[in-house]
């Protein structure tokens, strides 16, 4: 089973995958987390391409939606290739801190900037073009949280602020999710406004619990990375 976290950043999307990844591990279900995209450089195709990725600005990309579309899911598809199939192939629960829709929200928040108001027309294409890079989630969980919200969450962790023009951006990926999620019953939403890791913990693992079925025990040990 393949299940991802979305949201911006700050959201809690780390936060929740290693509660969830301990909670699976509890139960005895072999876990395998694997951590935001932009951490694995293990490989040579993925640093290279990950080097092509964070030659842009960290947010806005090369503020081309095709080349980054395309360079996003090539790297999606190289992490399917090297992780995310091989561990799915031996029967491990997969926790993607961001998955599929990471590459829609961030292209469609591009769109919706230069755009505005006509997200159907990218959407598709969207969907199109980041489905070459591999299977979506099983259960995608947006942990939606207002930007503004999730920019200080973001920016207090990294002792520094976000810019004018990066809340801007970061505003139009909130968007964006929320017309992903408005008719993709893949993507489920999670408010976590208010909630505590626990509380969101709890409400993810029933999110969850109500849309596929809890993955089976290892039979001999849990293996998570
Ligand atoms: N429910 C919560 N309430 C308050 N603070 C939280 C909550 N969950 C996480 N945090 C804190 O918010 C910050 C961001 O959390 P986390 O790193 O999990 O988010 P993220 O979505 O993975 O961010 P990024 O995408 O930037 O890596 C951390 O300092 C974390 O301790
Ligand atoms: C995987 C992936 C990432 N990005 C962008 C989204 C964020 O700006 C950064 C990751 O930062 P965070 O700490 O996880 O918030 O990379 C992207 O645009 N497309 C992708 O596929």
């Amino acid at each position: 089973m393949l299940i991802a976290f979305e949201g911006l950043p700050g959201a809690g999307k780390t936060t929740q995958s290693r509660l969830l990844a301990d909670h699976l591990t509890r139960e005895q279900v072999p876990v395998n987390y694997l951590p935001d995209n932009l951490t694995r450089t293990e490989d040579t195709l993925g640093s290279t391409l990950l080097d092509l990725f964070a030659s842009g600005d960290p947010f806005s990309r090369h503020g081309n939606i095709v080349t980054d579309t395309m360079l996003a899911t090539a790297i999606r598809t190289n992490t399917v290739a090297t992780h995310i199939a091989p561990a799915l192939s031996v029967g491990q629960t997969v926790i993607e801190d961001r998955g599929i829709h990471t590459i829609q929200s961030y292209s469609l928040a591009t769109l919706l900037q230069k755009h505005p108001g006509r997200p159907a027309d990218g959407i598709g294409w969207l969907r199109s073009v980041s489905a070459m890079s591999g299977p979506p989630a099983d259960v995608a969980v947006w942990l939606r949280l207002p930007a503004d919200e999730a920019i200080t969450r973001a920016a207090q962790r990294e002792g520094q602020p976000y810019t004018a023009e990066q809340h801007a951006f970061l505003r139009h990926v909130h968007d964006a999710y929320g017309h992903l999620a408005a008719d993709d019953p893949g993507l489920v939403t999670v408010d976590v406004l208010g909630l505590t890791p626990d509380q969101v913990h709890q409400a993810v693992v029933d999110a969850i619990a109500e849309r596929v079925p809890i993955p089976a025990p290892a039979e001999h040990s849990s293996s998570m990375q």
